[in-house]
């Protein structure tokens, strides 16, 4: 059968560039239509909702986060934490606030976590930085009641991570209570070999050791809901990424992720 392995570099390529697989713009137009889309319900949000923004968490250039505060601000609010996509090595924080404006108005926190991108961010520095973004919130802000996580493409990848931590090398345990996934990739090995990772310089080592996939804990993920989800017109490796990590999570005994396996 053949799987990702058996395809040429330019055809990963193509399977990886999610803006090569819209029925209505070109690959070029796409992408500045989702930079303009983002920016501009960011510009809304902030407009609507009390913020902090470019909040610390930690002491590096890219750890900073926006808040987007409740509009009733007493008492215990949840907090929707997004986490960006760009293939870890564009986008920002700062066109990602747009999924506040609904959601404050119903007592609902939204924080857009920032984290330093490729090539001055790593693999490993990344997801280690949006784990530590949840420690931070849930330390400085008590008044947080459960966390529910969304990711973008990359940033579902990072999500993912977030799901698979075992947070005994942490000081907290974050209340994580829900988790939306939202085209991600979740085995870093296909991109090896593709333009994705010449600003991201990773190894198989390193590919494999950030693959929620291959990254399943005794504990298994956080025992939460999650919503994996995939748009219409993702590429086939897209969809197949997220149903391998639908099945490696449901069925984590089972082999979803070697050769030989139906899905690989
Ligand atoms: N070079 C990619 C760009 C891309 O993947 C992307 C662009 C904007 C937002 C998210 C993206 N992908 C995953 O993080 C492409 O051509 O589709």
């Amino acid at each position: 059968m053949g799987g990702w392995r058996d395809m040429s570099a330019e055809a990963l390529e193509d399977q990886y560039s999610p803006s090569r697989w819209s029925p209505r713009l070109d690959r070029d137009t796409i992408i500045d239509a989702h930079l303009a889309v983002t920016a501009a319900g960011t510009e809304r949000a902030r407009a609507c909702a009390q913020t902090s923004l470019h909040v610390p968490y930690g002491d590096g250039d890219g750890e900073k986060l926006d808040i987007y505060f409740p509009t009733d601000p007493s008492g215990t609010f949840p907090v929707l934490v997004y986490i960006h996509g760009g293939y870890w090595q564009c986008l920002s924080k700062d066109s990602s606030g747009f999924a506040a404006p609904p959601l404050v108005s119903q007592g609902v926190a939204v924080v857009a976590v920032g984290y330093d991108i490729a090539p001055k961010g790593h693999m490993d520095s990344m997801v280690l930085q949006v784990r530590r973004s949840l420690v931070f919130l849930v330390e400085q802000y008590p008044r947080i009641r459960g966390i529910y996580l969304c990711g973008h493409s990359a940033g579902a990848h990072l999500a993912a991570m977030v799901l698979s931590t075992d947070w005994t090398e942490f000081q907290v345990v974050p209340d994580i209570k829900g988790a939306v996934l939202v085209s991600g990739v979740y085995d870093l090995e296909p991109i090896l070999p593709t333009y994705v990772n010449d600003a991201l310089n990773m190894s198989r080592e390193v590919a494999q050791r950030n693959s929620p996939i291959r990254h399943v804990t005794p504990a298994g993920p956080a025992a939460c809901e999650v919503l994996v989800a995939v748009a219409q017109h993702d590429s086939p490796e897209f969809r197949r990424q997220s149903l391998v990590l639908v099945l490696t999570w449901l069925y984590p005994s089972d082999c979803w992720c070697s050769p030989g396996c139906i899905l690989y």
